[in-house]
């Protein structure tokens, strides 16, 4: 059986270092400002900003939500990015995705300051990853706190084979890059790739964004195999469930991330800690 990673628990652990680290900031007259922007009121977008709005508030961020009608305009929305991106108080400014049609997501990456970009989704940003320049460089939250579980469980990537399934910009292509500063061998697949399978049962880490409850079962899976399920489905009975059908796979594997409680808290506990980081960026920049 598997060792089932705990996003839960090491969540916790990095919110107390996180905790730490906002009190050595206080003793320097600083509070790390973050500001997520809502536009519409789809409900699970609700759910996440909520849930990221009560983390920050509990660790002692200064956190505002900017709740945005469905129906604003792309320039009225950027013209409030571009407000906060001088706001000396905010180090940290997120747009929750996704966004309405009438607004063009390439444009509002572009127009959040790249110091400011927590979700490290400007085009700078992913560059410099790309490039393995990551000083100073904010990273996508979920693939970054992929990589936090990697740490904690003494996974090792150098030379390994791994298989991202997924190309989005929030987790497929930038994890793939995290995957590649570190040595892995990595192949990104898709919606368009011919026969999955065979390239997922080479998997010796196998992450999975495709978006399709319990896609990927026991007979995709390389014995031993690290799965890590970024999905976020609902199954026929409206339970949450992953990308990866657990039960049977968690037979195989040798590590596997839950649905809920694996990748999700670690999302949020990477923006938290990256909004931290970023504040104590702008203090060294700042003297
Ligand atoms: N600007 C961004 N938009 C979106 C991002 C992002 O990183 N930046 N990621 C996703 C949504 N997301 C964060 O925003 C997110 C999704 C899920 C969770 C989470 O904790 N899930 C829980 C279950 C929650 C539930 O019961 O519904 C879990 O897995 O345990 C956190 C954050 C898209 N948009």
């Amino acid at each position: 059986m598997a060792t089932i990673m705990d996003g839960k628990a090491l969540a916790a652990e990095i919110d107390m270092r996180t905790a730490n680290r906002i009190q050595r900031l206080a003793d320097q007259g600083i509070t790390p400002g973050l500001v997520v922007i809502l536009v519409g009121k789809d409900p699970a977008s609700q759910i996440y900003v909520r849930n990221k709005e009560r983390r920050a508030k509990k660790l002692g961020i200064h956190s505002i939500v900017r709740n945005l009608p469905e129906t604003i305009s792309e320039k009225e929305l950027i013209k409030i990015i571009q407000e906060y991106n001088e706001d000396p108080t905010v180090h940290a400014i997120l747009v929750q995705l996704p966004l309405p049609e009438q607004i063009n997501e390439f444009h509002v990456t572009m127009a959040i300051s790249p110091t400011k970009d927590v979700d490290g989704f400007n085009p700078f940003n992913l560059g410099k990853l790309l490039i393995n320049k990551t000083d100073q460089t904010p990273i996508a939250c979920t693939p970054q706190g992929i990589m936090s579980f990697f740490k904690k469980y003494q996974i090792n990537l150098d030379g390994k084979k791994a298989v991202m399934v997924g190309r989005s910009t929030i987790v497929g292509k930038p994890m793939a890059a995290l995957l590649t500063n570190a040595n892995a061998t990595v192949t990104i697949a898709h919606s368009h790739t011919h026969h999955l399978s065979e390239l997922t049962r080479e998997a010796d880490i196998l992450i999975v964004a495709i978006g399709v409850a319990h896609y990927i079962k026991a007979e995709d899976v390389k014995p031993g195999a690290v799965v890590i399920d970024v999905g976020m489905d609902r199954d026929s009975n409206g339970k949450l469930v992953g990308d990866v059908d657990f039960e049977s796979v968690e037979k195989k594997a040798s590590y596997i991330t839950p649905v809920p409680k694996g990748v999700g808290p670690m999302t949020i506990t990477t923006l938290i800690s990256q909004t931290v980081t970023m504040a104590e960026w702008s203090s060294e920049k700042n003297g």
